[in-house]
């Protein structure tokens, strides 16, 4: 369980009522890093509650005991479920997000959103994902890899599905190459996000 070993408000979909509802996605670019930073950004807006949710590959890059909100990764989506009558994690989520930003997105994660796999729980939220609420990606690559022609179309299929791009910016990467493919600054991430904070009228029912 991972609040087991870190000391942090135990967040959970309950409690998150009247507020504006963030998913933060995470996935395997070194960008992940920033998790934390985008994080307690998000917390400091108006009336904004955030939950993560993490591939396996972007783990790798951040310190869960600096995410100070619940994060959901795919073991959970399966401890929630183990038969018909219960909840399944990626519909809650669905349900729960108000706008859904997956940053960084890496070039896996945006080749299998493309194509429609969904193939872990970060994938399956997306897949699921009600084009009516804001999904806004901020791809997270290699020079060389976003310079692939296969990236364009890619990132022109998700525009087409309705999804908004906060693209990536030009920088000597972590790897030493210079050029674009790194994460948009989170300043700009916040600065997109707060211009989609007000609440949908309708009333949603809470689940879970
Ligand atoms: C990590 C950070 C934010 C430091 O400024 C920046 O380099 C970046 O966004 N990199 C993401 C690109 C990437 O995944 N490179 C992987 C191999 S070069």
């Amino acid at each position: 369980q991972i609040d087991s070993h870190v000391s942090r408000p135990r967040h959970d979909l309950l409690d998150s009522s009247g507020t504006f509802r963030v998913l933060v996605g995470v996935t395997g670019s070194v960008a992940a890093l920033k998790l934390p930073l985008l994080v307690s950004q998000l917390l400091e807006l108006p009336g904004v509650d955030v939950r993560v949710v993490t591939t396996e590959h972007a783990k790798h890059f951040y310190d869960l005991a600096e995410v100070a909100v619940k994060i959901y990764s795919d073991k959970d989506e399966w401890e929630l479920w183990t038969q018909r009558s219960d909840p399944v994690l990626h519909i809650e989520l669905r349900r729960w997000a108000d706008l859904f930003v997956i940053a960084p997105l890496d070039a896996n994660t945006l080749g299998k959103i493309a194509n429609g796999i969904c193939d872990n729980l970060l994938t399956c939220v997306v897949r699921a994902w009600d084009t009516s609420r804001p999904l806004l990606f901020c791809p997270a690559m290699n020079t060389a890899m976003w310079q692939h022609p296969i990236t364009a179309r890619q990132v022109d299929s998700l525009k087409e599905f309705g999804y908004v791009e906060i693209p990536c910016i030009a920088k000597k990467l972590v790897c030493g190459d210079e050029g674009k493919g790194a994460m948009a600054e989170v300043s700009t991430i916040i600065d997109v996000v707060k211009q989609y904070l007000q609440k949908p009228e309708e009333p949603r029912p809470l689940t879970l």
